[in-house]
């Protein structure tokens, strides 16, 4: 960790969706670069980060990338959302019903006692299936107004939405940045290190 990265500010942004909506190819397009191919279902939550270059600054984003099965969240929801500065809730734009499950995410969040300035946004995955769309725009645009929450739709896999997921990021870190002013520690290397699945770990040696 360079001496750079250890004074910057650190940000916790947790992904929330349903399984299957994209939520580690999302933040493995915007930590690592590429589409990952083959995604084992997250067990638990895997973390990823980056840290950003804003206006002078140095902030990291540090991403909980969450299981959406349940089986694999139900010990680790509290950690979740503690001390949290922002929610991205994914939805699957080709999936309805991963649409249709947002507001129980979001109730789920609010139930964590999230507060309503934490900054929540509202990712539409998976634009590159455009034949098999079941959410239209004006119908996620409508449940995202309904929310006050900012909507963007993208896909993790398609090569030219790539500048589109970072510039998703960065518009949260630009939030973040003018909005937070505080220091959070270093998570110990321990606590990292417990909670990631067999597979990051693996991973990890070449990871950024
Ligand atoms: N076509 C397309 N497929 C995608 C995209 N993003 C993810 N996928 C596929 O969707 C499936 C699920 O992706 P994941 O990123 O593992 O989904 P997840 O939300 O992390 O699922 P859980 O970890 O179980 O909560 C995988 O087969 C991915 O290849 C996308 O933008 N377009
Ligand atoms: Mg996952």
């Amino acid at each position: 960790w360079s001496l750079l990265s250890s004074s910057a500010r650190i940000f916790k942004i947790i992904v929330i969706g349903d399984s299957n909506v994209g939520k580690t190819c999302l933040t493995y397009r915007f930590c690592g670069g590429a589409f990952l191919k083959n995604p084992e279902a997250t067990i638990g939550v895997d973390f990823r980060e980056r840290t950003l270059q804003l206006d002078g600054e140095s902030i990291k984003l540090q991403i909980w990338d969450t299981a959406g099965q349940e089986r694999f969240r139900k010990s680790m929801v509290e950690h979740y959302y503690r001390s949290v500065h922002a929610v991205i809730f994914v939805y699957d734009m080709t999936s309805l019903s991963s649409f249709e499950s947002l507001p129980e995410w979001i109730d789920e969040c609010t139930r964590h006692s999230v507060g309503p300035m934490v900054p929540r946004i509202l990712v539409g995955n998976k634009c590159d299936l455009r034949d098999s769309r079941e959410v239209p725009t004006s119908v996620a645009q409508r449940l995202a107004d309904s929310y006050n929450f900012p909507l963007f739709e993208t896909s993790a896999k398609d090569p030219a939405e790539k500048e589109h997921v970072d510039a998703i990021f960065l518009t949260l870190a630009y939030r973040l940045k003018s909005h937070k002013p505080l220091r959070l520690k270093q998570p110990s290397e321990s606590s990292v290190r417990y909670l990631w699945n067999q597979r990051e770990r693996e991973e990890a040696a070449c990871q950024c």
